[in-house]
């Protein structure tokens, strides 16, 4: 089995379960290091296979190691997991959720996730113009007809986004069970839900299975946003690590579940600003979706309205020309953020602080010299 840049590549799991979905992985994730972020009650043994390197820290270990910057870090959430992205010292993060396993392509093949990841990240992307035949760089494919010369080159990628079959990443609203609507709405009254939420009975698909495998990558366009998740993600952590966290989730904030998309909307608005790229597409994980929709929708509940307004303050903002690398970015981004988000709910304000404690706990474990 191929074990492209295993020297070069951390595999980051968040977890509140055990491992041993790791059991299927074993002949790709075995050549590779393993960073477990145990979540949850730190007195709880996990168990992690036989075989496989790795390094596994729990709350108290996050205490300890980030002090007065622990706060920071989400606790019962997966949002825990950008704890593992600040102490890794490769290149490349993989990350991936404990309920993924290995999906097969159309002709029953497994897929290396990996192997497809760094395929992507190490080929440029093309966010300035859409390429018809999706990714260029894919054996078999090229820039078409009418793709000017002068953006062949591409930019480099700074992310790569991998899809799911089975249980794709559906919000909480489109994966209840009507009865689960009804209680809500019974509870919460009729304004339970913004408007814009389309009627019920046109969203409920709780046994909707994803079993079309779409063999394309492409680049998501500048100035375009995309809801990233963080089930099966790489990225290079020298182009985007340090914006690359999950945000304030779970225990003690308004909101859960939104960790991937705030990280999505961050590293995407900062990528556009540096020019390099986010892709998104191949490989496929196969989701068994371990959370609950009706816990999920009460845990994601603020987020449904919050976005409406979160993401037109992403896609309206503009950062300096004064901000030239990633830690600069986002820190302006987290004044932007307290500016202009805080009017929604004092939640921002302590959200912008968290960015802020994530950029010096980030240069704590990851000092210019030990980076060059
Ligand atoms: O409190 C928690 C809850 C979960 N985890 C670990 O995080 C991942 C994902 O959890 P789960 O499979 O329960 O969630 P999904 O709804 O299927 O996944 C999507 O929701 C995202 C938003 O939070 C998540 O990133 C998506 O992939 C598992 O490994 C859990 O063990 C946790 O650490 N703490
Ligand atoms: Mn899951």
């Amino acid at each position: 089995m191929s074990a492209p840049l295993a020297d070069q590549l951390d595999i980051v799991i968040p977890t509140i379960r055990n491992l041993d979905f790791l059991e299927e992985w074993r002949p790709f994730f075995q050549p590779y290091h393993l960073i477990i972020v145990q979540d949850g009650d730190p007195t709880k043994k996990i168990h992690v296979p036989e075989g496989f390197d790795y390094e596994l820290y729990n709350r108290n270990d996050i205490e300890r190691i980030l002090g007065d910057k622990a706060w920071a870090i989400s606790f019962k959430d997966s949002a825990c997991r950008c704890f593992g992205f600040m102490v890794s010292k490769k290149k490349y993060i993989y990350t991936i959720d404990d309920d993924c396993f290995v999906a097969k392509d159309p002709s029953g093949k497994p897929i290396n996730v990996l192997e497809q990841h760094i395929k992507n990240l190490l080929t440029p992307s093309t966010p300035f113009f859409f390429n018809t035949l999706y990714d260029p760089y894919r054996e078999g494919a090229d820039f078409v007809r009418g793709y000017p010369f002068s953006l062949r080159e591409g930019i480099p990628t700074a992310t790569s986004h991998g899809l799911w079959m089975n249980i794709p990443d559906y919000d909480a609203p489109t994966q209840a069970r009507m009865d689960e609507w009804d209680c809500l709405q019974t509870c919460w009254g009729p304004h339970a839900f913004p408007h814009s939420i389309p009627a019920r009975q046109h969203m409920v698909k709780p046994r909707e299975r994803n079993q079309r495998y779409v063999d394309a990558v492409m680049t998501v366009p500048k100035g375009t946003l995309y809801p990233m998740c963080g089930m099966n993600l790489a990225f290079d952590r020298d182009l985007i690590g340090a914006a690359m966290y999950f945000g304030l989730m779970g225990e003690g904030q308004p909101i859960g579940r939104y960790d991937d998309m705030w990280a999505g909307w961050c590293t995407k608005v900062i990528c556009d600003h540096l020019g390099v790229g986010c892709k998104t597409g191949l490989p496929y994980v196969w989701h068994s979706k371990a959370s609950n929709p009706f816990v999920n929708l009460r845990k994601e509940y603020k987020g449904i309205f919050w976005q409406e307004e979160i993401i037109p303050f992403f896609q309206n903002l503009t950062l300096s020309k004064t901000s030239t690398n990633v830690e600069q970015c986002y820190l302006e981004l987290a004044e932007l953020v307290r500016k202009g988000l805080g009017h929604i709910d004092p939640y921002f304000s302590k959200l912008a602080d968290g960015m802020v404690a994530w950029i010096e706990g980030w240069r704590l474990l990851n000092p210019p010299a030990a980076s060059a």
